[in-house]
């Protein structure tokens, strides 16, 4: 996408939660976008601005295009940054924390599981599932990565993952696994699900940033269009990192 000349390719998620308050960032910058050519096209642009395009994607395919460099910026949650891009750090950096699009990454266990309240019982509990049930403890996420992380920083090697993409918290329920890793806002869900939250099991408190790539072209006018963004933002009172994203521009 970014291909096309030296163009500012901004992205900003193309429908679900993020969507509206995404579209309104770019209009607090003084950067009002339309789509082009009807609701179902996928490319868009900032009224009077040639020299910035718009990509409508989801969020998680924001993260992606981030991670190679296709788009400049991208508006996408730091859960979906942290799971998707290896070495998040190294490739693209968070400039700003939007304050919408709240959620935790979390591990819950069965409320029925009364002696298992942090992660040392958890541990205690993997370490004598095998012994006591004959295979490992399983775990219900689509957040892989993550939860391998946080397992290993707490010790823990004796599980499964078993790839869940819907309906997450009624895979103990359903006899598909013991716990589950995944998001949670209002926690409505994991009550209705008789699922808790472990202590010391928030894996990421989670918001909706804006991300810049550390791979994209920052040649031509790029930068320039980026960081005037930036400070338009800054001046509305959002807590952008200026420093983080000229350490990006170089
Ligand atoms: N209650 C919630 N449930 C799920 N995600 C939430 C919730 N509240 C905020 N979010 C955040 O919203 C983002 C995901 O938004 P959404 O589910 O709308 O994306 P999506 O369009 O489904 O993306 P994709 O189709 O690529 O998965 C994540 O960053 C997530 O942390
Ligand atoms: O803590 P809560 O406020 O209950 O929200 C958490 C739930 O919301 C999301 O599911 P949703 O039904 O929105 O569908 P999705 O997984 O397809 O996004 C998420 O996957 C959780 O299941």
């Amino acid at each position: 996408m970014s291909g096309s000349g030296n163009c500012l390719v901004i992205a900003v998620p193309s429908k679900g939660r993020l969507q509206e308050q995404a579209a309104a960032v770019l209009t607090a910058a003084g950067l009002p976008i339309e789509k082009l050519g009807g609701s179902r096209n996928y490319r868009g642009r900032v009224i009077g601005r040639d020299d910035i395009e718009i990509a409508f994607l989801s969020a998680s395919e924001i993260a992606h295009e981030l991670a190679t460099g296709q788009v400049h910026i991208g508006v996408t949650g730091e859960d979906l940054v942290r799971e998707t891009i290896v070495d998040s750090d190294r490739r693209v950096s968070l400039v700003c924390r939007l304050g919408f699009g709240h959620a935790d990454v979390v591990v819950a266990v069965p409320d029925a599981w009364i002696d298992v309240h942090t992660m040392e019982d958890l541990d205690d509990v993997a370490a004598g599932f095998l012994a006591r049930h004959g295979r490992r403890l399983r775990i219900a996420t689509k957040y892989w990565t993550l939860t391998q992380g946080f397992f290993a920083r707490h010790g823990i090697a004796l599980y499964r993952i078993v790839e869940s993409l819907g309906a997450t918290e009624g895979a103990p329920a359903a006899g598909k696994a013991d716990l589950i890793v995944d998001i949670t806002s209002t926690g409505s869900t994991l009550v209705a699900n008789h699922l808790k939250i472990l202590q010391d099991g928030v894996v990421l408190r989670s918001e909706a940033n804006l991300v810049i790539s550390r791979g994209a072209d920052w040649s031509g006018g790029t930068a320039g269009a980026a960081r005037a963004l930036l400070e338009a933002l800054s001046g509305s009172h959002y807590p952008v990192s200026l420093q983080a994203a000229e350490a990006v521009f170089g």
